[in-house]
């Protein structure tokens, strides 16, 4: 099998022609909406949540059968400047954890009826620490982009994509600084639960990061600050989008991770939902800079994708009420 692409530039170009969603699918599926035996804009969100996902799918009347959920996870040189509350072996320990069955996201997954796809990206060799400097080449970069991009089934009909790699709420802070701007405390959050001393470090080591890698837009802040398991994330939701697979994205690495496409593409993301606002400090501000209103806010903090596939079940009850209802005309039931 050929590679789909090899290098940024053939990513972006799949990426920025992408194609939209199907205008005549989403047409039709408002007319059904309008029809069907409830009064107008009663199930609300869940109304639009269906039209949203026909017309992604291409379907006026759709179901949502195979969804995956997919767990990327890569290690990160920026541990070594005491980021975590956690060691870094915690992730590979996590991985053993998945593959067991034993972790939070199994027990999501299988409520949410969803295929779980683990993939680890060269514990062995973690990032450099991007304190000193680019934490990845750009073969780096596209390698764990292709991963991600490989990772989602022809059939999946629904994706949610997550991560785990211990000092990557870091790396998530120094993308969205680097994106957004203002300052480096903005952007840093608690985590896995460092004190007010290990924060205040977290704003130091985005400040050093930022200054160490000073030409950057789009793609490139991922290269230069993000890790494998944030660019395998971004490869699978640009896979998703090339292939008109709608999204749920998880909490606050996640969503970093998918703000890189945004910055390469305005309509990089409109296939993709927010599952849930994280309890990490920032992740709210960068939804508002997305424009997305979260689907769930359960306090939530741990990443793993658990509060995309949380969702999953509101998404799925959205398209069954839209393409399981009869019409007024089918129930003989009275309009207004
Ligand atoms: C046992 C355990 C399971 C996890 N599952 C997800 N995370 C989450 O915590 C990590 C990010 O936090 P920080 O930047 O503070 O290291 C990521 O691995 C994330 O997925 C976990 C963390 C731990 C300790
Ligand atoms: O919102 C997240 O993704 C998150 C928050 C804290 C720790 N790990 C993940």
């Amino acid at each position: 099998m050929t590679a789909a692409f090899s290098t940024l530039n053939e990513f972006r170009s799949l990426l920025t022609s992408a194609p939209a969603p199907d205008a005549k699918a989403l047409g039709e599926a408002e007319e059904r909406n309008a029809q069907l035996t409830k009064p107008p804009g009663a199930l609300g969100r869940l109304e639009d949540l269906a039209i949203w996902y026909g017309s992604w799918r291409g379907n006026p009347r759709p179901e949502i059968a195979n969804p995956q959920v997919i767990v990327f996870a890569g290690n990160h040189g920026v541990t070594a400047q005491g980021v975590s509350a956690f060691p870094a072996e915690v992730t590979e320990q996590m991985v053993l954890n998945f593959q067991h069955g034993g972790a939070a996201i199994n027990q999501l997954s299988r409520a949410a009826g969803a295929k779980l796809s683990v993939h680890a990206l060269d514990l062995d060799t973690p990032t450099a620490d991007f304190t000193q400097g680019p934490a990845m080449s750009e073969d780096e970069v596209v390698a764990a982009l292709l991963t991600g991009w490989n990772a989602v089934d022809d059939n999946t009909d629904l994706l949610v994509v997550g991560e785990m790699g211990i000092g990557n709420t870091t790396s998530g802070a120094a993308i969205l600084n680097a994106l957004y701007g203002g300052e480096a405390a903005d952007w840093v959050g608690r985590g896995t639960g460092v004190d007010d001393a290990g924060l205040a470090n977290k704003a130091r080591v985005v400040g050093e990061g930022l200054a160490a890698n000073p030409d950057r837009a789009g793609l490139e802040v991922l290269r230069c600050l993000g890790g494998r398991e944030l660019a395998a994330m971004a490869g699978a939701i640009a896979k998703a989008r090339v292939a008109r697979i709608p999204v749920i994205l998880d909490g606050f690495i996640c969503t970093a991770a998918a703000a890189t496409l945004v910055a390469e593409s305005d309509d990089a993301l409109d296939h993709a939902v927010a599952g849930h606002v994280s309890a990490e400090a920032a992740h709210f501000n960068v939804l508002k800079n997305l424009g997305k209103e979260p689907l769930l806010a359960m306090n939530m903090r741990l990443g793993e994708a658990s509060g995309g596939a949380l969702a999953i079940n509101i998404l799925k009850s959205a398209v069954a009420c839209h393409s399981g209802m009869a019409t007024f005309a089918e129930a003989g039931v009275s309009e207004a």
